[in-house]
C-alpha cells in the first residue's frame, strides 16, 4: 500500500507537470493550477457574472438583554464590498465586527434583531448555508485527522461526483500550498490527548476548508487572531489574493501591523456600533487629519485609529491617575486634552458629513439599483450519497482514533461487566436468586447503559463541527443523522457484545443461545437509545455540562419507573405509570429480560418443605411482567425508540433553522414597527434567519438538494 506521503509527492509532481510554462504555483493566492482545475472540472466560472457585490444600508442591529431591555449593536450602518476588494472591519472589542458580520451573512444569534438593507447583487439574499462562506473565530475541526485528511474529506464532501479523485486531490494539495500548510500536512489537528498543529495552523487550516470550493463571497471573523506577524501578514497577503480574482473578501481584523494594514482595500471603521468612516484604507489616514487626530510621526496608522476610537482607554487613564497616582505629560497629541468618548464624537460626526460618508452612499445607491446574478447556495455540489458515505467514513475513523470516544467505554464496560460478574457469579436458581436476577438485570440495563453518557463531549465536538459546515452549506442534517448511526454501530456492537457476552456467561443467566442473543441485542439496543437521547438532547442543549446533566437527570427518572425500585402496578398512575413508565426505555427492556431470563426456569431451595416456583409465577406475581405479551415485542420497542430520538434530533434542527428565525422575524417586524412608530422600516427577514426554505423566497432560487 502506498503511503499518504507518496502520494502526495506523486500529486506534486502532477501538479508541477501540468504547471503552465512560466507560471508558478502562487503561495499566499489562489494557485493558477487550483483555479483551472476548479473551472474545467466543476464547468464554473469564477469571475464576471457570479461575482457578489454586497450592498447593507442603514443596517441596525438590536439585541434584547436579559432583563428584557433593548440594545443597539449597530446603528445605521451603510457600505459595500465589492468583488475584487479586501474590505477591514476594524474597531475596538465590543465595537460590533462580528455583528456585522453575523448580520451580513445571516448568522445573527436568536436574540438579535435587525433593520434596514442588505442586498447582493441588488436583490435580497439569505446568505447562509453556502452562499457565502464564512470562517468563524473559532477552529471546530476534528482533532484526531490530519491536515491532508481534513481537507480532502472537505473535499469529497463538497466537490461534484463527476469529478475524478485525482483531480480532487490536486485541488486539496495546492490549496495545502496556498495556506503554507505542507510542512504540518501529516499532522494531525489535535485534542485533548494528542498533541497537534499550532494554533496559527489551525486557522489556516479553518480558513483553507472555505477557499477550497472558491467561493464568491467570503467573511472571515478575526482570521489573524492569535497569529505571529509573519502568520498574519502571510494570511491577509492570502485573503488579498483571493479577492483579486473576482472575488468579495470581508474580514474583522483586530490589531493590524502596518505591513497587514497596507494589504486593506477598503476599511470600515466601527466604534460603539457606529461608522467612524468607512472607504479607501490608504484614504483613513487623511480622514483622521481633517478631523483633528493626525497621526503622529512613529507610530502605526492602525494603532492610531483604534486609539483614536478605544473609549476604555478613558477608563484606564481613570484608573490609572485615580490608583497610582500617575501624571499623564501634556504634549501635542490631540488624545491627551480631550476624552477618547469625545474624539469618537467628533470622528462620528466627522464622518457623517465628510466626503467618505456622501460617496459611500451613492455607490450603494448606484450598487442597489443594478440587479445582478442571482447567487445560489455555492455550498455542495456532491451527491446525497456521497456526503453520507464520506461523513459516515470520516465520523468511523474519527471514532477509532479518538480514544475517549469509544475505547475507553470499552474499557470501563468490560471492567464494570466483569465485576457484575464476580458480584452475581454463577447465580444458580435458588430463591435467593430470583432477586439476585432482578436485581441484575437492573443495573445492567440502568447503570450500564447509563455509562454511554460519557461519549456525550465527543459527540458535543462533533456537533460543533456539524453546525459549522452546516451553515456553510457542507451538507443537510439527514446525511449527519445517518452517517453518524452507522458509523457508531461496530462500536457500540463491539462494546455491547464483549460486555453482554461477559456478564451473560459468569452470572450464567437463562441457558441457550436465542436467550444470549436475546440478551446482547437489548443491551445493545438500549445503550443505543441512550446514545440517540443523548444526541437529541444535544440538539436542545448544545454545552456540554449542561446536556450531562440533563441526560443524567432524563434517565434517572426512567430508571424510577422502569419496573424494579417500584412494581409497575405500584408505580403512581397518572403521570409516573401513564405515560412515563412507556416512555422509559428501561421498563422496556426489563420486562423483556425478566422474561428472557426467568420464562422456563424452576426456582428450588432443594429442602422438601419448600415448594417449586415457576418462572412465569414469578413473573406474573412478583415481577408483575405481562406475559402475555412476547419479549421480541419489548426489544422491537427499544428500536423504535431509536428510531425516534433520531427523528427527534433531526426535527429540533429543523425547527431551529426555519421556524425559528421566522417567529423571530415575525417578531422583530412587530418590536421594531412598535419602536419606531415607522411602518416602512424593513425589518429583513434574510438577516434574521438562517433557513434555507427562506433563500427560496427571497432569491427565487431552490433550496439545495443536498441540504436536505
Ligand atoms: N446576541 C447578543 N446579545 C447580547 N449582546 C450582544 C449580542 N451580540 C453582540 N452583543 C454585544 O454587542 C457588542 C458588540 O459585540 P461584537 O461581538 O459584535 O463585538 P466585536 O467588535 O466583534 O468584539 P470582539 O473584537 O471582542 O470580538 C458587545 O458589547 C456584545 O456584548
Amino acid at each position: 500500500m502506498r503511503s499518504s506521503a507518496s502520494a502526495a509527492s506523486e500529486v506534486m509532481m502532477e501538479i508541477e507537470a501540468s504547471k503552465p510554462q512560466g507560471q508558478g504555483l502562487v503561495v499566499g493566492g489562489l494557485s493558477p493550477l487550483s483555479e483551472t482545475l476548479w473551472k474545467e472540472k466543476t464547468n464554473t466560472e469564477l469571475v464576471g457574472d457570479v461575482s457578489a457585490r454586497l450592498t447593507w444600508k442603514d443596517l441596525t442591529v438590536m439585541v434584547t438583554l436579559n432583563n428584557g431591555d433593548t440594545q443597539n449593536v449597530l446603528e445605521a450602518l451603510t457600505g459595500y464590498a465589492e468583488p475584487g476588494s479586501f474590505t477591514a472591519l476594524m474597531g475596538p472589542s465590543g465595537s460590533g465586527k462580528s455583528t456585522l458580520l453575523d448580520a451580513l451573512s445571516g448568522r445573527l444569534a436568536a436574540n438579535a434583531f435587525l433593520s434596514g438593507t442588505i442586498l447582493l447583487n441588488g436583490r435580497r439574499a439569505n446568505l447562509s448555508f453556502g452562499t457565502a462562506a464564512y470562517v468563524t473565530q473559532d477552529d471546530t475541526l476534528i482533532g484526531t485527522l490530519t491536515v491532508r485528511e481534513t481537507i480532502s474529506y472537505s473535499a469529497q464532501l463538497r466537490l461534484p461526483d463527476r469529478m475524478p479523485w485525482s483531480e480532487k486531490r490536486a485541488l486539496v494539495e495546492s490549496t495545502i500550498i496556498e495556506m503554507g500548510l505542507q510542512d504540518c500536512a501529516d499532522t494531525v489537528i489535535g485534542n485533548w490527548h494528542l498533541r497537534g498543529i499550532s494554533g496559527g495552523e489551525k486557522r489556516r487550516v479553518s480558513i483553507a476548508l472555505e477557499i477550497l470550493m472558491r467561493p464568491r463571497l467570503l467573511f472571515l471573523d478575526e482570521p489573524t487572531s492569535g497569529l505571529d506577524s509573519a502568520s498574519a501578514f502571510f494570511v491577509t497577503q492570502t485573503l488579498r489574493s483571493l479577492s483579486r480574482d473576482g472575488r468579495t473578501v470581508i474580514a474583522s481584523i483586530h490589531q493590524p501591523s502596518s505591513e497587514v494594514f497596507e494589504l486593506f482595500d477598503r476599511l470600515y471603521l466601527l466604534s460603539g456600533g457606529k461608522t467612524v468612516y468607512f472607504g479607501q484604507a490608504s484614504e483613513a489616514y487623511e480622514f483622521f487629519a481633517q478631523a483633528g487626530f493626525p497621526c503622529p510621526s512613529l507610530r502605526n496608522p492602525s494603532d492610531h485609529f483604534l486609539r483614536c476610537i478605544n473609549s476604555d482607554f478613558d477608563k484606564v487613564k481613570a484608573t490609572l491617575k485615580g490608583s497610582m497616582k500617575i501624571r499623564f505629560e501634556t504634549n501635542d497629541d490631540p488624545l491627551e486634552k480631550i476624552t477618547t468618548a469625545e474624539a469618537i464624537r467628533t470622528l462620528v460626526d466627522s464622518y457623517r458629513t465628510s466626503q467618505y460618508c456622501y460617496s459611500a452612499k451613492e455607490k450603494v445607491e448606484e450598487m442597489s439599483k443594478i440587479k445582478g446574478t442571482v447567487l445560489d447556495s455555492g455550498g455542495s455540489q456532491a451527491s446525497f450519497l456521497m456526503q453520507a458515505f464520506t461523513l459516515t467514513k470520516r465520523s468511523f475513523v474519527n471514532m477509532s482514533r479518538d480514544f475517549g470516544y469509544y475505547w475507553l467505554r470499552l474499557v470501563i464496560y468490560i471492567v464494570v461487566t466483569i465485576c457484575i460478574g464476580t458480584i452475581y457469579l454463577n447465580v444458580g436458581t435458588s430463591y435467593s436468586s430470583i432477586l439476585a436476577r432482578g436485581a441484575c438485570a437492573s443495573f445492567v440495563f440502568g447503570f450500564v447503559t447509563f455509562m454511554s453518557i460519557g461519549g456525550f463531549p465527543s459527540f458535543v465536538e462533533d456537533m460543533k463541527v456539524f453546525q459549522r459546515e452546516r451553515m456553510n452549506g457542507h451538507y443537510g442534517v439527514t446525511s449527519f443523522v445517518i452517517s453518524n448511526t452507522l458509523s457508531a454501530m461496530p462500536f457500540l456492537i463491539l462494546i455491547t457484545f464483549i460486555s453482554g457476552t461477559v456478564c451473560y456467561f459468569m452470572v450464567r443467566l437463562h441457558p441457550g443461545f436465542s436467550h444470549y442473543v436475546f440478551f446482547v441485542l437489548c443491551l445493545y439496543a438500549s445503550v443505543t437509545v441512550v446514545e440517540s437521547l443523548m444526541m437529541a438532547i444535544a440538539s436542545i442543549v448544545p454545552n456540554f455540562l449542561m446536556g450531562i446533566i440533563t441526560g443524567a437527570g432524563i434517565q434517572g427518572i426512567f430508571m424510577l419507573v422502569s419496573g424494579y425500585f417500584r412494581l409497575p402496578n405500584d408505580i403512581p398512575k397518572p403521570v409516573w405509570r401513564y405515560p412515563m413508565s412507556y416512555i422509559s426505555f428501561h421498563f422496556w427492556a426489563l420486562q423483556g429480560q425478566y422474561q428472557n431470563d426467568l420464562k422456563g426456569l424452576v426456582f428450588d431451595n432443594q429442602t422438601p418443605d419448600m415448594p417449586k416456583i415457576s418462572g412465569e409465577y414469578i413473573l406474573e406475581y412478583v415481577f408483575q411482567i405481562d406475559v402475555n405479551r412476547s419479549k421480541w415485542i419489548d426489544l422491537s420497542v427499544i428500536f423504535s425508540m431509536i428510531i425516534i430520538y433520531r427523528i427527534i434530533f433531526f426535527i429540533m434542527i429543523k425547527i431551529n433553522e426555519d421556524v425559528t428565525p421566522w417567529v423571530r422575524g415575525y417578531l422583530a417586524r412587530r418590536r421594531m414597527q412598535q419602536k419606531s412608530g415607522n411602518q416602512n422600516t424593513t425589518v429583513a427577514p434574510y438577516g434574521l434567519t438562517q433557513s434555507p426554505s427562506l433563500r427560496t423566497y427571497v432569491t427565487g432560487g431552490g433550496t439545495s438538494k443536498n441540504n436536505r
